[in-house]
């Protein structure tokens, strides 16, 4: 652990693996709520008397931030209600896929965002989701690459990102009328769950709808550039493509009429390789930095004392790139990497990867979002075979402009790619089916 002192605040600077779980114990007093309530203020724009019920309890479920975990963890975590958002994402990739039958040149990311965004967005806010209108998408795309600044909150709003404010009020609009409609009862058991908690809390009406456009963060921002990655790294590597492909190929079951049913739980449960990939994309890519704040003097594990007000920074970073932990190869995307070898001797420690976090913050989306992802995945893997357009090499894409609002590494620059159906795909009509519940053991952040 090392101190920074910048004027006005320390910054904590956690390394050390056995400290991490000494913080996490410690969720009491080095609390995240206040880096929401930030985000609230700062990037939402809530009012003060929002702010003030967000502020008045930051600890117990009560309050309204411990108590917005309590009303919607269980609704994105496991069983019907996670099934449904699948059942959801799985129809919009259906059907944008089902219309690529001739060969398309698309820009991958651009392609990914979008068709991330509208499953996700579709599967959560339901039938009458605000981000099925192209003008919310284009408020969006200029919103959301200015999240990070405005939260930093030391520039007027109004005169440095005004096209930025602009963008949220015009989102803002838009699920006021989602919420005065009570757009939101019909929507995921999740969207429902926030909304009841934000009015059961005496949520300002006018807040609730800036409330409603931070779920789209939380719901997107992640999960876009983790597909492209998952989605470069399969298709970018011969070897790995066809391991992926011969282990998805096993849940599926083709029926003599022409449907081919895929068993998620079988591609979340029984595919070792595709997971592991899967992991590394977060071990590799993944950048999370969980910030804490310090409620009060305390000293940590009895040897080093914390200010109050300092923050405390977990990177994951620092962690996912420690040679003691995952050994010599750490610099290299090994897919193979978390795949459980019988006999191998230790498996690397799990709180060394943070892909979604840790501790009592550990994203609460991380099962839709694997699912979304592995889905997305399984049915390019399928049904389409992918190489970059006009006959270039795959280039792994720079990172150094990546937000650091975000937990995964986003690209530099898109890649153009030619997407071209493959003969056993043609004509098949395509199902998903659930078989039962997630087994323990298929994410390392369980
Ligand atoms: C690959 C995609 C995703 C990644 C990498 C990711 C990452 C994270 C991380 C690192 C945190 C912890 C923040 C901290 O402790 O400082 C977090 C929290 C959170 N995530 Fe995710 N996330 C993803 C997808 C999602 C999705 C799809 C949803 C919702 C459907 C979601 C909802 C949330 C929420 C609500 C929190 C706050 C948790 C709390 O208040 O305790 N995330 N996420």
């Amino acid at each position: 652990m090392y101190t920074l002192r910048i004027p006005g605040t320390r910054i904590y600077v956690i390394n050390s693996l056995d400290l991490i779980p000494v913080v996490q114990r410690q969720w009491r007093t080095l609390i995240f709520a206040p880096i929401q309530v930030k985000a609230a203020q700062a990037a939402m724009g809530v009012s003060k008397e929002t702010i003030a019920i967000l502020e008045h309890d930051m600890v117990t479920e009560s309050g309204f931030v411990n108590g917005m975990v309590k009303a919607t963890h269980p609704t994105m975590s496991n069983g019907p209600a996670l099934d449904a958002l699948n059942a959801k994402a799985f129809e919009v990739f259906d059907d944008t896929l089902s219309g690529l039958t001739a060969p398309t040149n698309i820009s991958m990311f651009k392609w990914i965002d979008g068709q991330i965004m509208r499953a996700t967005t579709d599967a959560v806010y339901g039938p009458s989701n605000p981000m099925r209108d192209a003008r919310n998408l284009e408020a969006w795309h200029k919103y959301h690459p200015a999240i990070m600044l405005l939260m930093l909150d030391i520039l007027p709003q109004n005169i440095f990102f005004k096209a930025a404010v602009r963008s949220r009020q015009h989102l803002i609009k838009s699920f006021a009328k989602y919420y005065r409609d009570g757009g939101y009862k019909q929507g995921s058991a999740y969207i429902q769950q926030f909304t009841e908690h934000c009015i059961s809390q005496k949520i300002p009406q006018n807040d609730i709808p800036r409330l409603l456009v931070g779920t789209v963060f939380n719901n997107v921002a992640n999960t876009v550039p983790s597909a492209f990655w998952v989605i470069y790294h399969i298709f970018s590597d011969p070897v790995v493509l066809q391991e992926c492909r011969n282990e998805v190929l096993q849940a599926v079951q083709d029926d003599q009429g022409g449907t081919s049913t895929i068993d998620l739980t079988f591609v979340l449960n029984s595919c070792p390789i595709l997971l592991s990939t899967y992991h590394e994309v977060f071990r590799f890519h993944g950048m999370a930095n969980s910030v804490r704040v310090v409620s009060e003097d305390h000293m940590l594990d009895n040897r080093y004392l914390v200010k109050k007000g300092g923050l405390i920074m977990i990177s994951a970073r620092a962690q996912h790139s420690n040679p003691t932990v995952w050994g010599e190869n750490v610099d290299v995307f090994y897919h193979k990497r978390f795949v459980k070898q019988p006999g191998s001797g230790k498996r690397p420690n799990p709180i060394a990867f943070r892909g979604f976090g840790g501790g009592t913050t550990l994203c609460p989306g991380r099962h839709f979002a694997t699912s979304e992802i592995l889905m997305l995945t399984t049915l390019l893997l399928l049904r389409f075979d992918i190489r970059p357009a006009d006959g270039m090499p795959w280039v792994l894409p720079s990172t150094a402009k990546s937000s650091q609002a975000e937990a995964m590494e986003q690209p530099d620059d898109d890649i153009n790619i030619e997407l071209v159906l493959r003969p056993e795909a043609i004509g098949r009509d395509w199902r998903v089916a659930f078989s039962g519940q997630r087994g323990a053991e298929s994410l390392v952040q369980n």
